[in-house]
């Protein structure tokens, strides 16, 4: 049997029916987006930069085709964002101490992120740039 300081709390065990773990599965990944937003500067500036995104395609009538396009690189970048943080986590968890494959796990999260912000940018200046001039 396990030790009391290894059993699975009463909060996370999952809960009896398909639906009821279902939505207490909502319930982590909620819980997940919130801790990451409280202690990532990032994604607070992903945040704010996704509801600027937001209004200006409201301001600027984009097409249905432009909004698809802009949510799934507003999305990409909040995903790759998520990763990197759960990454960063896991590899301080792991390896607290210096490590080159640490470095290297944190690296390529880091170089998802700035991928997926790139891109992003890229359909940001497509979508809206040729509105302004
Ligand atoms: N345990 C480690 N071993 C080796 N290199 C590390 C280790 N921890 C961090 N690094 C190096 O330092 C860099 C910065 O790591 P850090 O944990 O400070 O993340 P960060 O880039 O500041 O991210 P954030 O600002 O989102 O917290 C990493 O990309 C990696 O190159």
């Amino acid at each position: 049997m396990a030790e009391p300081s290894q059993r699975t709390p009463d909060r996370l065990r999952p809960p009896e029916g398909l639906w009821r773990r279902r939505v207490a599965s909502f319930g982590h990944a909620g819980r997940g987006v919130w801790s990451a937003l409280r202690s990532e500067v990032h994604l607070r500036f992903h945040a704010l930069a996704t509801v600027i995104v937001i209004g200006l395609g409201f301001y600027c009538g984009i097409t249905r085709l432009e909004w698809a396009l802009v949510a799934i690189s507003v999305a990409g970048v909040w995903a790759a964002e998520l990763m990197n943080t759960a990454i960063e986590a896991l590899t301080d968890l792991a390896s607290p101490a210096y490590h080159p494959l640490a470095g290297k796990a944190k690296d390529v999260a880091a170089g998802a992120v700035l991928l997926a912000a790139l891109g992003a940018l890229l359909v940001g200046a497509l979508v809206f740039v040729p509105r302004f001039i």
